[in-house]
């Protein structure tokens, strides 16, 4: 039976997404990995199923699987493709729209301009999200990799996040290392791994290898937990404009307790039409 798809992007990070409203959509891990094939499948980082909402006061549920078929708590860049995917397709008319996430409710926003903003919630750090005791300051922690500690600040932003400070992410051991920290044993879910380097206090380049999907030209998320940790280590404002690899992300966050806000880019590329049952 032939599925209609999207091809999306934000900011590079891309997406197939579903329309599991008009009619159920059922995926295994399987069919997951490939979907997100760049050889075998259709080929993309996540795939995102938009289905109506199992709680009050929700207009949509919107799941998120990575590349490697396990379903995730949350999505930055898929929250804005979310946006751009149901109002094209007129499932809704509304700009402001309340999603229920595995992480908890979001509340993304068309602007005028065509970007999307995201409320992705308050930023996290105790131990029922993050495996460790939140009583270190600043929440910098030791991580062994390799025989050598490395400081990384771990934080949720739904999903898990480690990220680190490194002076050139050009020359960051992203994909070297990233492996070996998304499957630290610290972190018994896995973790998305950040090396974020500060250009000014207004301005961060980052680049992020995601679990479950390896590096990505952006991670949503990751713009969130990077700014929040540089941040609370005292380096950066209170908003920040986030370079990465695929573009640039808007961030901002008044502090502990509030909200982060994410601004940026929804692209949709090429719809196509898919039998999953010859997956
Ligand atoms: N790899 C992430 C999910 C996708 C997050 C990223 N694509 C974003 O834009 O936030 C995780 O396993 O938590």
């Amino acid at each position: 039976m032939s599925v209609p798809f999207s091809k999306m992007h934000g900011a590079g990070n891309d997406f197939v997404v579903f329309d599991g409203v008009s009619r159920p959509i059922q995926l295994t891990p399987q069919k997951i990995r490939r979907l997100a094939d760049r050889h075998f499948g259709i080929g993309c980082d996540q795939v995102l199923l938009v289905e109506r909402p199992t709680t009050a006061g929700a207009d949509f549920r919107y799941r998120i699987f990575n590349a490697d078929g396990g379903e995730v708590e949350q999505c930055g860049n898929g929250a804005r493709c979310f946006v751009r995917f149901v109002r094209d397709k007129r499932l809704t008319a509304k700009d402001e729209i309340a999603v229920e996430t595995l992480a908890g409710m979001i509340y993304p926003r068309l602007e005028a301009d065509g970007d999307v903003s995201v409320n992705m919630g308050v930023p996290r750090f105790e131990p029922a999200e993050v495996p460790f005791e939140a009583a270190v300051r600043e929440n910098v922690y030791d991580l062994e990799v390799d025989g050598r500690i490395v400081k990384a600040s771990i934080l949720s932003m739904g999903n898990p996040h480690a990220v680190q400070l490194v002076p050139d992410v050009d020359a960051a051991p992203v994909n070297t290392q990233g492996p070996q920290i998304e499957r630290h044993p610290r972190f018994p879910r896995r973790v998305n791994a950040g090396y974020m380097q500060i250009v000014d206090r207004r301005h961060i380049r980052l680049r992020v290898y995601e679990r479950g999907a390896g590096e990505t030209l952006a991670c949503g998320t990751g713009a969130c937990a990077a700014m929040v940790a540089g941040r609370q280590r005292g380096l950066l404002d209170d908003k920040v404009e986030v370079k990465l690899t695929g573009g640039t992300l808007r961030v901002s966050w008044a502090g502990e307790g509030q909200p982060v806000w994410m601004t940026g880019p929804a692209i949709t590329v090429f719809e196509g039409t898919i039998d999953l049952e010859k997956l």
